[in-house]
């Protein structure tokens, strides 16, 4: 073994580590840097997009956007997407024929005549103003309310397809940390943008039809008056456009800084930390930190508030130049009677309804791009999820097994150039019970999931009585296992369904078969000590919740697996934490009363006590089986195993071994 390779392949230390520098900074340098050094964080990749997008780009993009999300109402809700369309058409309308009949009634009141007459001629056009205008303002509750129902059905489709997708792929996309940037990603800001995204369409939709419309009723007055409206439109556009960009670029800048404060709010908010901050002093240096990041996001809000103001000054005084050369024009036409007084007043109305328009136009584009661009990538990571998802199909595994055989397998991690197993070949045969032991990272873990069909090997087979597992369906394989592992998924549910979670239920249990496993297990002394007993919601984080031990949890677990009652079950050091009467109660347990008739049990355990009981051991070393046979046959050979057997026995005995002399 070369210097630098400790024992079961781990890497041992190079070279003499240096002496740490007396000073360091808490983050980095103070400044101008409001990003405080951080690099864009994967759930920020498309933040600002639409700042850094020409406005040609955006507009081009808008369709295809549109499209889209329009597919994907379809999907949630046909008969919604129909009414949130049909009713905006109708509210555009609206307001286009509020414009006429605006138009209409100054006609009248700028007519010919004595003013009470033309008052009173105006008044049935002033009656249609009001209906029209009541009747948009009903429609546009109307499109809030049909929108109010589609959108959380887009949401919900989407979100259930997602976490349906990430919780079913294969486990080695799970191991990869590019898998997990795409879906945390996905899930930070996709999702999230897809709640608004309907929202925001809608109100572009309505922002366009209505300068559409503003158009229309100007071409109608006097088609001379719609060459106006670029005039007086544009500076109003590009005010708003200018806007909307320094927002972005702010954003972006305070949202980097924004998630390194959110790193040090969790640490001083968490559960989890909150022992050892307590215990170590650390709330100083950690509230010193807090302190400085939120004084430099105060520095940035005030920056962003005082050219917001300015910007908003130059948009206005833009839009106003604009304007007034419009209304020149406007006045022009009126001395040289090209229109009449009574349409260019309705002029007036419809060019400011669309510097409106206009201005929530923009607005919108921008955020319907840059969210669309979160959809997309949410759409994108299900794409891949969906590529990621085990095989279907395949026989079901067998009820019975009868015997697992691992032949010559292999297997290397995605991201790894060595393999962690290295041609293992092994046979488990119902009813025994096996014991995997070895040094850390030699293996033990990833067989006992290759045979739980998590992992497929690189190389060679594992048979189940006979058939390739390649060729079972995989759903039903994970359902003849049960696996506990030391360190157990702690749900925040109640104590029994943490226990009849493994037969796919939080609410029904077959009482007797619950409490049997419970007591195998240890738990039901566990259960019996919490205040609501079967019904104590395991987690703090829950009012009435209660916190339990690693080692009570690591009975919750057991129970657990026992419950599923499944012909293979893999204990994989499961007892780590339990005291030495529970952990001898859970081997008498496991080991001389199966729950399953004809069980295969997988013993991983680093005390080797517990394992001298099984019907065979098999040593793991970097990869491989470097001994195998029962424990007296293993020490009788004086090989590995009795080295570490008798080196923990004499930890025991307290007497000296001379095993490390070898
Ligand atoms: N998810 C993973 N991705 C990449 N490498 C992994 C992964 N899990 C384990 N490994 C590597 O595979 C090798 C075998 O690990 P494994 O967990 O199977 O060992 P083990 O014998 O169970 O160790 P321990 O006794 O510490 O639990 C180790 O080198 C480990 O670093």
């Amino acid at each position: 073994m070369s210097e630098n390779t400790a024992k079961g392949g781990v890497p041992g230390p190079r070279a003499p580590l240096g002496l740490p520098p007396e000073r360091v900074a808490a983050g980095p340098a103070d400044g101008d840097d409001i990003t405080d050094g951080m690099e864009t964080a994967y759930w920020a990749v498309h933040d600002g997009a639409s700042a850094k997008a020409s406005v040609r780009e955006i507009l081009a993009q808008l369709p295809r956007i549109v499209r889209r999300v329009g597919a994907l109402a379809w999907q949630a809700d046909r008969r919604g997407t129909v009414a949130v369309a049909v009713l905006q058409l109708a509210s555009a309308a609206m307001n286009a024929f509020g414009l006429v009949a605006s138009v209409a009634v100054l006609r009248e009141l700028f007519g010919t005549g004595p003013t009470p007459d033309k008052v009173r001629a105006a008044l049935p056009g002033l009656m249609l103003v009001v209906a029209l205008l009541s009747l948009r303002a009903a429609l546009e509750a109307a499109v809030s309310t049909a929108e109010a129902r589609l959108t959380p059905k887009i949401r919900t489709a989407l979100e259930v397809e997602f976490y349906r997708l990430a919780a079913h792929v294969r486990l080695e996309a799970v191991d990869d940390a590019h898998w997990h940037d795409d879906i945390h990603r996905a899930s930070d800001r996709g999702l999230y943008y897809a709640r608004q995204i309907v929202g925001q369409i809608v109100a572009l939709a309505a922002a366009l039809l209505d300068l559409v419309a503003t158009a229309a009723v100007l071409t109608v007055l006097h088609p001379l008056l719609i060459l106006m409206l670029p005039l007086s439109v544009l500076p109003v556009g590009a005010a708003a456009v200018r806007a909307a960009r320094e927002r972005f670029h702010s954003y972006m800048r305070w949202n980097a800084l924004q998630r390194r404060v959110r790193t040090f709010s969790w640490l001083l908010l968490d559960q989890d930390s909150a022992a050892e901050i307590r215990s170590n002093t650390t709330q100083g240096a950690l509230l010193a930190e807090h302190r400085r990041l939120t004084e430099k996001i105060a520095a940035e809000d005030t920056r962003l508030g005082v050219r917001a103001a300015r910007i908003h000054l130059a948009g206005r005084a833009a839009g106003g130049i604009g304007t007034g050369i419009t209304y020149a024009a406007l006045c022009a036409m009126l001395i040289g009677g090209w229109i009449p007084l009574a349409v260019g007043a309705g002029a007036v109305l419809a060019i400011q309804s669309s510097h409106r328009s206009l201005t929530s136009f923009v607005n919108m584009a921008h955020m319907v791009y840059e969210h669309a661009l979160w959809v997309g990538d949410l759409l994108t990571v299900q794409a891949r999820c969906r590529s990621l998802l085990p095989r279907t199909g395949g026989d079901p595994a067998p009820d019975r097994v009868d015997e697992i055989r691992l032949d010559g397998v292999s297997f290397t991690y995605p991201d790894k150039d060595t393999p962690a197993l290295d041609g293992i070949s092994l046979t488990l045969r119902a009813g025994e019970t096996i014991a995997f032991v070895g040094v850390n990272g030699s293996g033990k873990s990833t067989c006992s999931k290759l045979i739980a069909g998590l992992y497929d090997p690189s190389a060679g087979t594992v048979t189940w009585n006979g058939t390739d597992a390649h060729d079972l369906d995989p759903v039903s394989l994970q359902q003849r296992v049960a696996m506990v592992l030391q360190d157990p998924v702690h749900y925040p549910f109640t104590a029994l369904a943490n226990i009849t979670v493994s037969r796919g239920s939080l609410t029904d249990s077959v009482p007797e078969d619950v409490h049997a496993a419970a007591t195998a297990s240890g738990a039901d002394t566990v259960i019996g000590h919490l205040p609501d007993t079967w019904e104590t919601v395991l987690s703090k984080r829950f009012a009435g919740g209660q916190e339990l031990s690693a080692g009570q949890w690591a009975k919750i677990a057991v129970a657990r697996g026992l419950y599923k009652n499944a012909p293979v079950l893999l204990l994989d050091e499961p007892t780590a934490s339990m005291d030495p009467r529970a952990e001898h109660a859970v081997y008498q347990a496991v080991l001389q009363e199966p729950r399953h008739p004809g069980q295969i049990t997988v013993l991983i355990s680093h005390r080797l006590a517990s394992v001298a009981d099984c019907d065979r051991i098999h040593v793991f070393d970097n990869g491989k089986i470097i001994e195998s046979g029962t424990h007296r046959e293993l020490m009788d050979k004086q090989g590995e195993y009795c080295q570490m057997f008798t080196l923990q026995a004499a930890g025991y005995h307290g007497a000296p071994t001379g095993a490390d002399e070898s």
